[in-house]
């Protein structure tokens, strides 16, 4: 990606605005920077002007100056750090947002694609920690060289020789550390990711005695890790040590050249010490640059990531926003490929779906396990995007809508309900921050939860979404049926939503379905349990991803009673026809 597409992306303009705060923080360090010449020049005066004149006056004079100077330069350090953990902030603000949307959509497509919330984390950290001060302070080493080639060209050039010493380390390290400093961070993003589904998954593995396999699991895993990260650690330390060491032999090394300049009478003895000073503040942020390499490497890679992350991000289209929908659902040709691999070598998930609907149709998709049912709910809600085909609403191809505009419009019902972490009010009504009470209560009267919700200890109160929620899987089912069909939607998709309930929630299900329908909304329920289809006027069976047959329920039925016995129907069609 060139640097003007990034410009383009939010996180560009993130980077963007932090310029100010950045020039900013660049003048702050010009003025520390001069400041830290304060110790060098005050040395130099008190050896040439106050140990030569003897004069306490001039040495108190001297001093207060210097206190002066000293204070200055610990308000400007201050300065710079607020600026730069303030520019940290701000920049969290502009993307954070954005980065857990990702975050989100990612997960939908293909459940990869790194951590852009973790990478953000070491963004901000490096941006408020002491690895960018140096980066601020190295451009003012010439300052200093300067300094030093003031007092003696020889002295220069020793200070300049050490400064390429220390950068070539320097170098070096980012070289040799770069592999395994990207692997660790790679290992660190799986291993986040198994810790989280083992504790989503902590009941079962407490219940099947896999606690001593998954914990041995999660150790090889955080080794592998901490071994990469070690070896990164391990060779930066190396070159940290080296180029410390280095930096004092350097400054005795200045002493030495100084003090023979200064036998040949070249240069005062005041000016060996101030050299060596100067010298040492000059390789001072090269310093610091090594020993924060790791977190600038981190960071680097971090923004690396980012960029292309928020590059991969759909730019958002320009949309007009489209008149309320009628529940008119059409699908064309609608296919779907298995994930990963070439194109033709790729089995078909769903494979040219073509069915149309009107308003206040209620649909039953049966079919076998694996047939395809709860992907064509995906598709039918927008969260996957057909390969070839077209799924319309009311005419509009779903991208065509505003993703939570579209939201609005559509129930969906997945089949493993999860709730979010919050109350059972918000979860009904979608986490919406203006919810009418009367929306929540109409949604849960008619999915027949009210009773349910209110004999719970906290009612609408109640806390969910978390381990030890005080739900059974019905009771969570039929909330997610209250949530899907909050504010009455037009499309509603139910994923077999009769899985966990018991006769009265089948009962209680059925009439939900039936008061959609009379509402005039489309209801597309896919199902393995007969009992969900009663209400239905259309029937679809797919096999294998294809279309097998689709018409009026009575229609399918009647067709499905005369091909018995000689071609064996599915259980369900035949119970209900
Ligand atoms: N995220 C995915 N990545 C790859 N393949 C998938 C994904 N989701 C589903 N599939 C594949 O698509 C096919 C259809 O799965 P789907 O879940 O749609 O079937 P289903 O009819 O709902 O089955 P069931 O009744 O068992 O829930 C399966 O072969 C499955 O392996």
């Amino acid at each position: 990606m060139t640097s003007d597409e990034m410009t383009q992306t939010p996180y560009g303009r993130a980077l963007r605005a932090l310029r100010g705060s950045f020039v900013q923080a660049g003048l702050f360090s010009a003025a520390i920077n001069l400041l830290m010449l304060t110790g060098p020049i005050y040395m130099l005066q008190i050896y040439d002007r106050v140990l030569a004149s003897g004069s306490v006056p001039t040495l108190l004079g001297l001093f207060l100056i210097v206190v002066v100077l000293y204070a200055f330069m610990g308000i400007y350090e201050f300065i710079r750090s607020r600026l730069l953990s303030r520019a940290a902030y701000r920049f969290d603000e502009m993307t954070g947002e954005l980065a857990f949307r990702q975050l989100l959509e990612n997960n939908n497509k293909n459940g990869k694609g790194g951590n852009a919330l973790r990478d953000l984390e070491i963004i901000r950290g490096f941006l408020s920690g002491p690895a960018i001060r140096g980066l601020f302070d190295a451009p003012w080493i010439p300052i200093f060289l300067v300094a030093v080639f003031i007092i003696h060209p020889w002295l220069g050039y020793l200070t300049l020789a050490g400064a390429g010493v220390v950068v070539a380390l320097a170098l070096i390290n980012q070289w040799a550390t770069r592999d395994a400093l990207a692997r660790a961070m790679q290992l660190d993003g799986m291993e986040r990711a198994f810790v989280g589904q083992s504790l989503r998954n902590a009941e079962t593995v407490q219940a099947l005695g896999m606690r001593e396999a998954v914990s041995k699991r999660w150790r090889a895993a955080h080794q592998a890790g901490l071994a990469e990260s070690q070896k990164g650690g391990d060779r930066s330390d190396i070159f940290s040590a080296g180029s410390r060491v280095f930096r004092l032999l350097l400054q005795s090394i200045l002493l030495t050249g100084g003090a023979y300049l200064a036998l040949d009478q070249q240069i005062s003895a005041g000016m060996i010490v101030g050299a060596s000073i100067l010298a040492g503040r000059a390789l001072a942020p090269v310093d610091q640059v090594i020993g924060q390499w790791r977190s600038i490497g981190r960071a680097f890679e971090a923004h690396k990531r980012l960029a292309e992350v928020f590059a991969a991000m759909p730019a958002s289209k320009p949309r007009v926003s489209l008149p309320e929908p009628t529940g008119a659902v059409q699908l064309t040709g609608v296919t779907k490929l298995m994930p990963g691999g070439m194109r033709r070598d790729r089995s078909y998930i769903l494979d040219k779906v073509s069915f149309e609907l009107e308003p206040g149709d209620v649909l039953g998709v049966i079919g076998n396990s694996a047939a395809g049912k709860s992907s064509l709910a995906r598709m039918l809600v927008g969260v996957w995007q057909p390969d070839a085909g077209e799924v319309r609403l009311d005419g509009a191809t779903l991208d065509q809508w505003e993703p939570d505009t579209l939201g609005r419009h559509i129930g969906y019902l997945p089949q493993h309900v999860e709730m979010l972490p919050g109350t059972i009010a918000e979860n009904i009504s979608r986490f919406d921050p203006n919810a009418k009470e009367e929306d929540i209560f109409k949604a849960a009267r008619s999915a027949g939860v009210h009773d349910l919700i209110l004999g719970l200890p906290d009612g609408y109160a109640t806390k969910v979404g978390y381990a030890g929620q005080p739900l059974s899987g019905g009771q969570i089912q039929r909330i997610g049926l209250a949530r899907a069909i909050y504010r009455m939607p037009k499309l509603v998709v139910l994923d077999e939503p009769n899985a966990h309930l018991d006769t009265q929630g089948d009962q209680s299900l059925t009439e939900t379905i039936r008061f959609l329908r009379e509402a005039g909304s489309t209801v597309v329920v896919m199902a393995h349990r007969p009992s969900v289809l009663v209400e239905t006027s259309k029937v679809l069976i797919l096999h294998q991803g294809k279309v097998a047959k689709f018409g009026r329920r009575e229609e399918i039925f009647r067709m499905a009673m005369q091909s018995v016995p000689s071609q064996p129907t599915p259980v369900e069609t035949r119970k209900v026809g």
